[in-house]
């Protein structure tokens, strides 16, 4: 049986995670920015509906990956406050996550975008 005031509970406790990781954490905020950008320039290009389905799931793919880097990185300095080769070589893997999943978003943006500006040319010109 699915208890459902446990999820909405535990949905709710997801939503102050999502409010706290672009309210206080500063790549965070940078990676929300760049979203509005690609969602206001996507309209203006008239992106067509696969394309806006594979730019939703890269730029949720970078906030969600941005969440895990920002929960190790808290856990690390928790257990271990000092400076330690290993919490070293943890935080950088969790980074080397964001930065691929951000390389991913990129290299997307450039081949749909591109795509819709050559089109937007190739039909004013
Ligand atoms: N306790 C530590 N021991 C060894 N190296 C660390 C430690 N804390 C941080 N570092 C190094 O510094 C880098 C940056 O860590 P930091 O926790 O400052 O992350 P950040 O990406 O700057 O995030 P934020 O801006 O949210 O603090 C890590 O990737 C790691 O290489």
């Amino acid at each position: 049986m699915i208890n459902v005031r446990k999820m909405l509970r535990s949905f709710s406790y997801a939503t102050e995670g999502v409010f706290a990781l672009f309210r206080y954490e500063n790549n965070a905020r940078f990676h929300l920015l760049a979203a509005l950008t690609v969602l206001i320039a996507g309209s203006f290009l008239r992106l067509n509906y696969l394309e806006w389905v594979i730019i939703s799931i890269v730029i949720g793919g970078v906030w969600a990956a941005e969440a895990f880097n920002t929960a190790i990185e808290k856990v690390c300095d928790m257990i271990s406050p000092d400076i330690h080769p290993q919490i070293k070589a943890i935080k950088d893997l969790a980074a080397a996550g964001v930065l691929i999943m951000a390389c991913t978003a990129a290299f997307t943006g450039i081949i749909v975008f591109g795509k819709a500006i050559l089109t937007l040319f190739y039909f004013t010109f």
